[in-house]
């Protein structure tokens, strides 16, 4: 642990702070970790009183296990019970799960999670969404996700008496990675802000997400209102000491770095090499990795890639016992819609029912499938029409086209199969032999849910999904109810801190890896899909790609290498 003579004259005017703060510094320069100490320090000193806490809020679930991880090592159990770490929809729906039916006309509130609400909005342009959102909630009593921390914001500002109740709960607010948040999540900072003191956590060049409402201006609006101590740790890095990483990331930003050499960042062109696959380089610089690394007791790598599609495919590869090399495990980062909505179709088979029931209610579960699989994309026209054909049947029992009439058939030849089907009463197999039913299908609509299931990892040994599946087997024998059962596990993976094992290696897009760290990172541009820099890009997606470059590269503690490929190499390397 860090003794107290330790920190730089910046760390410590951070600690002695009695008001609101803005702390920034680089990657790695430990705004999180003193902001943990800050924290400790704070309720040591015992001045708060009886029921109140301090707030940390971070981004995503696996940041929020990260920082209750080093927060288990640097403040002891007793006092971190005093410590409340949560990511800002979790902190905003507590709110809103308690007070939120103050906004809704006194309706209750149900929640649509982000996979339901892609399939509630397929048919509406992107500009239409948020209308949407609002219609939803003020109409059907509907709360998307997205709505979280404006509605929050809303019902502190209506009600003083509110505010005032998790001020004097919260008397400290640490806002972790402050730069990204976008102006509903600063809305709600800002009216906590009023009646507590606000810790923000910052660092201007990691702003990566201004597709989601990032503001260059974020941080002159805090220090406008708020009026907090700047302190800056300049040049500090714990997180690569030693090596250049953190280096390259600031040369990264003036271009500096090319044709630069740098200790422990390689960037390696790769080549076509033909008769393997194309992502044959990658893996085998991954297992170079593990080989350095094995030697440890408990390593970490992240491969890290630009785009989700292009992360599937190189999960398939590694996976895959090809060309020579093995396969290799690793976990996914995998939020997409696709495969909670695949398990919805999963879980609908799994629950059974009599064969025409059965069939109707696939085609249900189908139907949300198709329309929100692509997620915040609009779904092709071609898909659309296709929903609307099974919305159509579903209603009148018609319906006119070849591949349409082939898909209900489908889902009536797969409902009566399932009448045959022996399940075991263990979950994982019983899932596995629902999805074999799909991935058999020659029709695409129906195997393609297969394929998108094989990402969701609901099911390991020990998860909420698989504690249910079994209890609903051992109760009745079978598994009635696992649509319910399915929709909460998949809500629940919303709002818990899993923790996260970091361990291994770990595949996820650049954007994921914020807030993140690893012994090794490994950055995979493809060569046709998967550009750090997509084709057509204008000069501020540019900008926002090479921040990202910069976070993904710092990730680092002891190695970052950089694929990209050769005839093409990434317009900043
Ligand atoms: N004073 C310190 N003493 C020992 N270890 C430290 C110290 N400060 C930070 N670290 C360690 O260095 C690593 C990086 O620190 P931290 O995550 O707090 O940096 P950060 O500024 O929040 O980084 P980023 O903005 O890149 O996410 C962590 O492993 C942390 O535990």
């Amino acid at each position: 642990m860090t003794v107290e003579q330790d920190w730089t004259p910046q760390k410590r005017d951070f600690l002695q702070s009695t008001g609101h703060v803005l702390a920034m510094g680089g990657p790695g320069s430990g705004k999180t970790h003193v902001a943990l100490v800050k924290a400790r320090d704070e309720i040591r000193s015992a001045k708060l009183l009886s029921g109140q806490r301090i707030l940390f809020l971070s981004f995503a679930r696996p940041t929020v296990a990260r920082v209750l991880e080093k927060a288990k090592e640097l403040i002891t159990a007793d006092d971190l019970r005093l410590l409340d770490v949560n990511t800002y929809h979790g902190f905003a729906w507590s709110v809103l799960r308690s007070h939120g039916y103050l906004l809704s006309n006194g309706k209750p509130l149900q929640l649509l999670p982000p996979p339901e609400g892609s399939a509630r909005l397929a048919h509406f342009a992107k500009e239409q969404h948020h209308q949407e959102k609002l219609r939803l909630f003020h109409e059907e009593g509907l709360l998307h996700f997205d709505l979280f921390a404006q509605l929050t914001a809303e019902l502190l500002r209506r009600s003083r008496r509110l505010a005032g109740i998790y001020t004097a709960t919260y008397p400290i607010l640490v806002v972790d990675e402050f730069q990204d948040t976008n102006a509903d999540e600063w809305a709600m900072v800002r009216e906590l802000g009023r009646g507590c003191r606000i810790i923000a956590l910052a660092d201007p060049d990691q702003r990566i997400y201004e597709f989601r409402g990032a503001d260059p201006q974020r941080l002159k609006e805090f220090v406008d209102q708020f009026d907090p101590l700047p302190v800056e740790f300049e040049g500090e890095n714990h997180r690569s000491a030693g090596t250049d990483i953190a280096t390259y990331g600031s040369d990264l930003l003036t271009g500096k770095n090319k044709g630069a050499v740098y200790a422990n960042v390689s960037v390696v062109e790769y080549g076509v090499y033909y008769g393997r696959g194309p992502h044959f380089h990658a893996k085998a610089q991954l297992i170079q990795a593990i080989k350095r690394l094995r030697k440890e007791p408990a390593w970490s790598i992240a491969v890290l890639v630009p785009s989700k599609a292009f992360m599937l495919q190189v999960s398939d590869y590694l996976s895959a016992e090809s060309d020579g090399m093995p396969n290799l495990r690793h976990e996914v980062a995998m939020d997409a819609e696709s495969p909670a909505l695949a398990a919805n179709v999963i879980a609908t088979l799994m629950e059974g029912g009599p064969s025409e029931l059965l069939a109707a209610r696939l085609l249900s579960a189908l139907h949300t499938h198709i329309r929100g699989r692509s997620g915040t994309k609009r779904p092709a026209q071609a898909e659309l029409d296709m929903a609307d054909a099974i919305d159509q049947y579903l209603v009148s029992g018609k319906i006119r086209g070849k591949n349409r009439q082939a898909l209900i058939s489908e889902c009536a030849r797969l409902a009566a199969l399932r009448q045959d089907v022996v399940f075991t009463g263990h979950p994982e197999e019983d899932w596995l032999t629902a999805r074999g039913l799909l991935a058999t299908s020659a029709v695409g609509q129906l195997s393609r849910v297969a394929a998108d299931a094989k990402y969701l990892r609901l099911l390991h040994k020990g998860s909420n999904l698989r504690a249910s599946l079994s209890e609903l087997w051992r109760s009745q024998g079978q598994y009635v109810g696992a649509i319910e059962a399915v929709r909460g596990a998949l809500l629940q993976e919303h709002f818990t801190a899993a923790a996260k094992e970091w361990r291994g290696v770990h595949l996820m897009t650049i954007h994921k890896a914020k807030g993140k760290e690893f012994d090794e990172v490994l950055i995979y541009e493809g060569r046709y899909a998967g550009r750090i820099v997509p084709a057509n890009a204008d000069t501020s997606r540019q900008s926002q790609a090479l921040l990202a470059l910069r976070v993904a590269v710092t990730r680092a503690m002891k190695r970052a290498t950089i694929l990209t490929p050769s005839g093409d190499r990434s317009i900043f390397l």
